[in-house]
């Protein structure tokens, strides 16, 4: 395969139309992660809320530390590097704590999080 394309314009139409086939599976699955990823932050919206009511920690490391040892193992079935999954749990993860620090704090100071919360940056940050 050369290296020296630019786009797809002078490839073989069969490639093209290949190409074209998987990218449309990729957006597809892009869209079902993200609607997946809202969905999973809408519940744990409700979470922090309900810890912030409660006075309970935003963060839970020994559920934590379940969720990852879980998702090792399906990433393995599924054959998907294990190391990845986990990456992408505590990225994920990270920006949930984030929010139910912001919940907490908002629910201590009003809806305005404290000046001098010491945090360290999140993911996308
Ligand atoms: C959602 C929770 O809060 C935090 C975020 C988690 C997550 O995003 O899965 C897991 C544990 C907690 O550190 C929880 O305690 O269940």
């Amino acid at each position: 395969m050369t290296t020296s394309h630019t786009g797809t314009g002078d490839v073989d139409p069969a490639v093209r139309e290949e190409l074209a086939r998987l990218r449309d599976s990729i957006d597809n699955i892009d869209a079902a992660v993200v609607h997946m990823l809202a969905e999973r932050f809408k519940c744990t919206q409700q979470v922090g809320r309900l810890k912030a009511e409660h006075r309970l920690p935003p963060a839970d490391p020994a559920r934590e530390a379940r969720q990852i040892a879980r998702l090792r193992a399906l990433a393995e079935n599924a054959k998907l590097d294990p190391a990845f999954a986990e990456k992408f749990l505590n990225f994920i993860i990270a920006e949930v704590i984030r929010h139910h620090e912001h919940i907490a704090d908002a629910a201590v100071n009003g809806s305005t999080p404290s000046a001098n919360r010491t945090t360290t940056a999140s993911p996308g940050e």
